[in-house]
């Protein structure tokens, strides 16, 4: 197969390149200065292109500095529902027959228009989830790269439209995929822009229209997508966006009937219950979902220990490990194993915990209550139940007068703890990761393997053939081998298609990947015998 030619967008990478990188700091923490007026509006739905107050509506305040009110936003319900899903219906015909180019070349606006804003998202992030710069500029890249790629796929398929010939004479055929109708894109806290921005262009660069539902904790990014796809000229009623809880909001998205097909990324939980309830309503659309992860990772014998160490402490502790990707378990050589993990308590010991917008920080704060109460929770356990090597508890602010009220806790890491017990089989969403010796290959990737999700695993190993078995046993979707930067997170669009196995996802197709799109459509064979009508 010819490589492809996609480029993605690296800020960081070329700012490196170019010697700039410090530029960028200062060009980003101006912009974190600047947004900060922005703050306090109350921000309406957006529905068939008006904006629409509600009579509720809900605050949402900065996870690292919980006396900050960001803003007040629409709580959406279900008579809002109806209206956005009625806007998409109406809007649906037209956008369908839009010419596949002209919405390819829409997106691409959207990209650059994203391309000139990046870092006033990127500076909304590190107020609306906590994101530190690092990680955020990665994700606005990434959204800009979602829009681009698809925009490519649309333009290198034509459309999505094949000529499949003249089987006998006189009868002229073409077998072509078209979109579903209206679907509803609900997405989650931690990936606000990007994952809001590939499911969304997902479901409108292909013809359907959409509603949109933000995560009730980032409805702030969404408006700046809005923003963005007004400005690059979307129709009215072809986007929607209902802001609001999961139940007030989501559900009776799913259960709309004028709702064809759904696009969902989050926990595996809510992300079945959508499958479950669409296969009671007997709808025929598709339910695209991403779900959670418990990423294991392996280290060999043979592995240089200063790339797993770095790796699994980047893996499991950047952003705090709220990643789907993030890694959360690993299986270590016994021979390597003390060493491994002494290294590993010495190097989380010097993680910066704090502020996000602080050019040092990698552990940045929980993003809600019940995140922190989850963490209260599974320190004890693991307290009980094994061996807390580092961490364990929030962040002490008598011994940090440098930090405002917020969500920061200590990044940890534990042992002893058997290998089927909850802490090594559910996920957490937390900086936390345990640590599990085995005695050979083999033993690792069992152990690794016997989990329900199969989303991203990391291998550390100098050793071919000890890759070359684990990428044939392996069972997961995204497979890392000595990825010191980060063992089991930082995908790249088109490089690195995201996406699970098991109950990681449903559809084992691919975001940023070239069978993603597909998804969003369903196939139609025309066939005309003679000369009259167009195909
Ligand atoms: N596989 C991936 O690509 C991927 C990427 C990011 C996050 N995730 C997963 O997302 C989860 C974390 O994100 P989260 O806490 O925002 O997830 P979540 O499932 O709690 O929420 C996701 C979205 O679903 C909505 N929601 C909640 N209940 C709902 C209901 N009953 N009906 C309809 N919508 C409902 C929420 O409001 C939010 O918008 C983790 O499990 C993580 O692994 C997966
Ligand atoms: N695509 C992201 C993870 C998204 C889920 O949280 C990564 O590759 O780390």
């Amino acid at each position: 197969m010819t490589p492809s030619q996609f480029e993605n967008e690296l800020t960081i990478h070329e700012h490196t390149q170019a010697g700039t990188l410090d530029e960028f700091h200062r060009a980003y923490e101006a912009a974190v200065d600047d947004i900060r007026s922005d703050f306090g509006a109350t921000h309406p739905l957006r529905i068939d292109g008006d904006e629409i107050e509600t009579e509720e509506t809900f605050t949402v305040t900065n996870p690292g500095d919980t006396d900050q009110v960001l803003g007040e936003f629409a709580a959406g319900d279900e008579t809002h529902v109806d209206e956005a899903v009625a806007a998409a219906s109406d809007a649906y015909d037209e956008w369908k027959e839009t010419p596949w180019d002209e919405r390819a070349a829409l997106f691409r606006d959207a990209a650059d228009i994203i391309q000139d804003r990046k870092l006033e998202i990127t500076a909304l992030m590190a107020y609306e989830n906590a994101k530190t710069r690092n990680e955020a500029i990665a994700e606005v890249d990434e959204a800009i790269d979602f829009l681009r790629y698809y925009s490519s796929e649309l333009e290198r398929t034509e459309g999505y439209s094949a000529d499949t010939r003249e089987p006998t004479p006189g009868q002229r055929c073409v077998s072509d995929l078209q979109p579903y109708g209206v679907f509803g894109v609900v997405s989650p806290f931690n990936f606000p822009f990007a994952i809001l921005v590939g499911m969304t262009t997902g479901a409108l660069i292909t013809g359907n229209t959409a509603v949109v539902k933000p995560a009730s904790t980032t409805p702030l990014t969404a408006h700046a997508f809005f923003d963005v796809l007004a400005e690059a000229g979307i129709p009215d009623g072809v986007a929607n966006l209902v802001t609001g809880g999961g139940r007030a909001v989501g559900q009776p998205m799913i259960e709309h009937e004028d709702v064809a097909g759904f696009a969902f990324t989050g926990s595996r939980e809510v992300g079945l219950e959508i499958q479950r309830t669409f296969d009671e309503l007997d709808k025929r659309g598709p339910v695209i979902a991403e779900l959670g992860g418990k990423n294991p990772v392996i280290v060999s014998d043979s592995a240089d220990l200063s790339k797993a160490v770095s790796g699994v402490k980047f893996g499991a502790f950047s952003f705090s490990g709220q990643k789907c990707s993030a890694t959360s378990r690993v299986y270590v050589h016994e021979d390597v194993a003390d060493e491994f993990t002494e290294r590993l308590v010495a190097e989380t010991n010097d993680l910066s915990v704090g502020k996000p917008e602080n050019r040092e920080t990698v552990v940045s704060p929980l993003i809600d209550d019940s995140a922190i109460e989850r963490y209260d929770d599974i320190c004890d356990t693991a307290a009980a139940d094994g061996t807390v090597l580092t961490g364990g508890s929030r962040v002490d602010r008598d011994d940090r007068d440098d930090l405002p009220a917020g969500r920061y806790v200590e990044p940890t890491v534990v042992t002893d703890i058997p290998h089927d017990h909850a802490l090594a089989t559910d996920e957490h969403f937390l900086p936390f990761v345990t640590i599990h010796p085995v005695s050979s290959l083999e033993e690792g990737i069992t152990k690794a393997n016997d989990s329900e999700y199969g989303l991203c695993a990391g291998l550390f190993s100098e050793d071919e053939d000890e890759i070359n078995t684990w990428f044939d046993r392996i069972e997961s979707g995204m497979c890392y081998v000595n990825r010191e930067q980060s063992a089991t997170t930082g995908a790249l669009v088109d490089a690195q298609p995201f996406g699970g196995w098991k109950y990681s996802g449903t559809t084992g197709k691919f975001a940023g990947g070239p069978w993603y799109l597909q998804q969003f459509m369903r196939q139609q064979s025309r066939t005309v015998v003679g000369d009259v009508g167009q195909l």
